[in-house]
């Protein structure tokens, strides 16, 4: 049975496995189902706290993982975090010291704005925040690299995806088992950057 509160089977399975949060099983299901996460791949986490997805990816790649988060994010052994927002660029210019240029395989990005309670603003804040992750991805991929980002069905989201289809090769929309019943929340799936020359998303 589903629930609003936390009190749900992921909720509970979580606690129970050590996962910080139940979203490490939406994170479990994609790379399942995808693969996408390679194990050389240098990782960043955006919205990452409290940091499940980091713990998932830990189990994966060998490469370099970093999470970015508003929020403190508890130490996660072998793993880097930065305090922040990842859409300023001296955010971005600290992952560029770790990583150096280029040389992220992979970029996730699970983070959402504080909602309002107001649909179409809520909306186009969710938006406009994945079209800073989109802008962080493309800064900072190799070509070739692959992206997963969380978003929100509704206003604007065609134009978002016609922009990652600018930038990726192949771009799909999938929903989680783990989602919440009836949210319009999805993960856009996107293969295969282009490379740098497509990156006019800002
Ligand atoms: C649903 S939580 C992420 C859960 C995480 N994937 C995990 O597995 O633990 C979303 C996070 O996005 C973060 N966030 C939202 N906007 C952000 C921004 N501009 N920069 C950094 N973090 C942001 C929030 O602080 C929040 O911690």
């Amino acid at each position: 049975m589903g629930s609003q509160w936390g009190a749900d089977k992921y909720y509970r399975r979580s606690k129970s496995e050590g996962y910080r949060s139940r979203a490490a099983y939406k994170l479990e299901e994609i790379q399942k189902k995808f693969g996408l996460i390679r194990e050389d791949d240098n990782v960043v986490d955006l919205g990452a706290a409290p940091g499940s997805w980091m713990q998932v990816v830990k189990g994966i790649t060998g490469g370099m993982i970093i999470g970015i988060d508003l929020n403190t994010i508890v130490p996660l052994d072998g793993t880097h975090s930065i305090r922040g927002d990842f859409t300023k660029k001296e955010i971005q210019d600290k992952v560029i010291a770790l990583t150096g240029e280029n040389n992220v395989g992979i970029v996730l990005c699970d983070a959402a704005p504080q909602f309002a309670g107001n649909k179409s603003y809520d909306q186009a804040r969710a938006i406009g925040l994945n079209e800073g992750a989109l802008y962080f991805a493309c800064r900072m991929l190799k070509p070739g690299g692959n992206f997963i980002i969380k978003s929100f069905q509704g206003e604007m989201f065609q134009e978002l995806l016609n922009e990652m289809r600018q930038n990726f090769y192949a771009v799909k929309v999938y929903r989680t088992r783990a989602s919440r019943r009836g949210s319009t929340e999805v993960y856009i799936i996107a293969k295969n950057f282009k490379g740098k020359i497509n990156a006019e998303t800002d």
